[in-house]
């Protein structure tokens, strides 16, 4: 087990004496604590790929520095890393019981029998796989060959980490819950560091103590899933963290404030930030439908997506944004209906430029 250092760690592929470089990860300095659960989350190209291989020592980077425990490993290769990996597709010895794939990695490690059999039995035990241990793993479902995969992994007692590269993407979407759960109680029962890479921003935020949050090779922000969602760091977390994703309103500026039209709401905000810089996102759980009134601003339902107890609803304001608003499911609301919209004032976020401001840093 391991604490986890990315010191100014970036990677291009075209690295060369000379030209520009083209970073599928731009520097980055991040500190990942040992025994956490981690997400590496971004669209696709965005380079958790290339940030994976390089902490599994597939990948060299082309400059900056790993550290496993302060012991600098940026240059040691895989097999001295002492990681276990599970990829997209379960990697196990179909013609072997789920004994025999669990004893492999022991037996190459050159370890005794007794040894051994203590080890399965406590893995065993901790996945779920105690009464399983003689079956043939080939007569086993999808979720419980990752199961596998992975203990194949953390029957070793010297893991540092575990990197778990899509690996839910083959899982049935019933299991994915499960499953994922799974991987929780073992972060917590072993204590292992586990890092999870995913464009799945629910997975991410459901998993992980800590969301990486990556686009076009480059960190957006990191912390815990409450914080992306609540302060994101610039507009685009704000849209890529949760669902629907964030609204973002047009701003006009009224004196000291900037104010969104469409939600009737803004913020104060002393003059160095023009409104043609700025936008104001709220949250879709955090828009209030009223029955229409005068003096709140008027919106129309455009449409209604029911999702059993709640439902997202389509508006459309007076300014002609459209935005979504997400809440308990109202049955004699739908499509047409005329509503007012309220918003509590601390639940506006600012951004200029793009980028998250608050009224003081303005
Ligand atoms: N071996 C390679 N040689 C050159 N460029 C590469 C190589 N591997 C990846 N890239 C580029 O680096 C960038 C980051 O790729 P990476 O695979 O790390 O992203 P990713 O976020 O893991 O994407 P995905 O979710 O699709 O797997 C992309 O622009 C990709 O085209």
């Amino acid at each position: 087990m391991a604490e986890i250092i990315l010191s100014h760690l970036g990677h291009a592929y075209n690295a060369a004496p000379c030209g520009p470089l083209d970073y599928a990860l731009k520097p980055v300095d991040l500190a990942w604590e040992d025994g956490k659960t981690y997400a590496l989350l971004g669209p696709s190209g965005c380079g958790k790929t290339t940030m994976l291989n390089i902490i599994s020592g597939l990948l060299t980077p082309s400059e900056g520095r790993l550290f496993f425990d302060g012991r600098d490993v940026t240059r040691t290769r895989t097999v001295d890393r002492n990681i276990a990996q599970v990829f997209q597709f379960p990697v196990i010895y179909t013609t072997k019981t789920v004994r025999q794939n669990l004893a492999f990695p022991l037996e190459c490690r050159g370890w005794d029998r007794a040894r051994i059999s203590a080890r399965i039995a406590h893995i065993a035990d901790i996945l779920d796989l105690t009464e399983r241990l003689d079956e043939p793993a080939k007569r086993l479902s999808a979720d419980l060959k990752q199961i596998i995969s992975l203990g194949r992994g953390l029957v070793r007692d010297d893991v540092a980490a575990v990197l778990l590269d899509e690996p839910l993407t083959v899982i049935d979407p019933q299991m994915k819950f499960s499953l994922r759960r799974k991987l929780r109680d073992i972060n917590k029962a072993t204590g292992i560091t586990m890092i999870l890479v995913t464009h799945d921003q629910s997975e991410a935020m459901s998993f992980a103590d800590e969301v990486v949050v990556m686009k076009d090779g480059e960190l957006q922000q990191s912390g815990p899933p409450e914080d992306l969602f609540a302060r994101p760091a610039n507009a685009f977390v704000g849209y890529f963290i949760g669902s629907p994703p964030l609204n973002l309103f047009a701003v006009e500026r009224e004196g000291d404030r900037l104010v969104a039209p469409s939600i009737g709401a803004g913020l104060t905000m002393p003059g160095t930030l023009s409104a043609e810089h700025a936008q104001i996102g709220v949250r879709p759980e955090h828009i209030r439908l009223e029955p229409a009134r005068p003096d709140r601003a008027p919106a129309q339902v455009e449409k209604v997506e029911n999702l059993g107890l709640d439902a997202v609803y389509t508006l459309r304001s007076h300014r002609q944004e459209t935005f979504k608003v997400k809440m308990r499911h109202r049955p004699g609301l739908g499509a047409g209906d005329a509503v007012s919209l309220s918003v509590d004032p601390s639940d506006l976020l600012l951004f200029g430029d793009g980028q998250r401001v608050t009224p003081a840093e303005a």
